[in-house]
């Protein structure tokens, strides 16, 4: 397991968020952590990276207590795509090269540029590599944002909401890429979604929180009808369409909301 997390916790001032959260991450699959509006799904992630401190318990990465990790340490194995990113005076170009910053020792070689000129072009973002971050939409920009974490080159990558911001054809094309990369590199996401049906699609494994706590966690294609609505709150049930799994709310769902 290249992460474990050990019966964490975490509180804001007096007000428990997160308790006795406990789970592990394997290499090469998509986790996505699911649960409504405001259970803690990105205070989760932010534990993950250090942003956050943790009130109780022990989060290891690769056997390493997160603890005892510096900054760059953690920015070598862990990158972290936010929720909301900051759309300064700064270039595309620029922004991404920061994704580099915990492997340059005093100035960026030519080994960096062209690492972010190589995956600005995979991800089709090359056309505005000199614009400036303030120019881009809220979708152009959770792709740079993306561009930055992948060339941070860590074995884990943690994904808030990734694709919130993305019309139909970029969520499939993102998550496919994030699949892909996945895969050909052995590396370990870790993503929170709201949208179910892409998460059945591409998360190998799910983490459920509800009630500050891990509600059911397992394999994506066993995840149950009863327990998402049970997490939502809301009637409803998994239908197979073409072979993908689809999450659709029941007849009386409009009642029950
Ligand atoms: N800086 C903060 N100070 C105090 N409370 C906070 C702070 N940030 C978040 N919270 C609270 O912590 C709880 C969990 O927030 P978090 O953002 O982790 O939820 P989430 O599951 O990611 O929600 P969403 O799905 O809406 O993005 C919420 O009740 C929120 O109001």
């Amino acid at each position: 397991m290249i992460l474990t997390v050990n019966q964490v916790g975490f509180q804001y001032r007096s007000v428990k968020i997160l308790e006795d959260i406990s789970f592990s991450i394997p290499r090469g699959e998509i986790t996505v952590i699911l649960g409504p509006n405001g259970v803690g799904k990105t205070t989760l992630l932010k534990c993950l990276n250090k942003i956050l401190n943790p009130s109780t318990g022990r989060i290891h990465v690769k056997n390493k207590s997160l603890k005892i990790m510096d900054i760059r340490q953690i920015a070598k194995e862990i990158s972290y795509v936010a929720q909301y990113n900051e759309a300064g005076k700064i270039t595309v170009f620029d922004a991404v090269l920061m994704g580099r910053y915990p492997h340059i020792r005093f100035t960026a070689t030519k080994a960096d540029l062209k690492k972010v000129g190589s995956v600005l072009e995979h991800l089709n973002l090359t056309h505005m590599a000199l614009k400036n971050l303030y120019e881009l939409s809220g979708g152009e920009l959770q792709q740079v944002a993306i561009a930055r974490a992948l060339v941070q080159e860590t074995d884990i990558l943690l994904l808030d909401e990734p694709t919130s911001s993305l019309d139909l054809k970029n969520q499939t094309r993102i998550l496919s890429l994030v699949r892909d990369i996945v895969q050909d590199h052995n590396l370990a996401v870790i993503m929170t979604m709201h949208d179910l049906n892409s998460a059945l699609r591409y998360a190998d494994r799910y983490i459920c929180l509800k009630n500050h706590t891990v509600f059911g966690a397992g394999k994506i294609e066993e995840i149950r009808s009863d327990l998402l609505t049970k997490v939502y709150g809301l009637p409803v049930e998994i239908i197979r369409h073409k072979g993908y799994p689809l999450v659709v709310p029941v007849d009386d769902a409009f009642e029950a909301a």
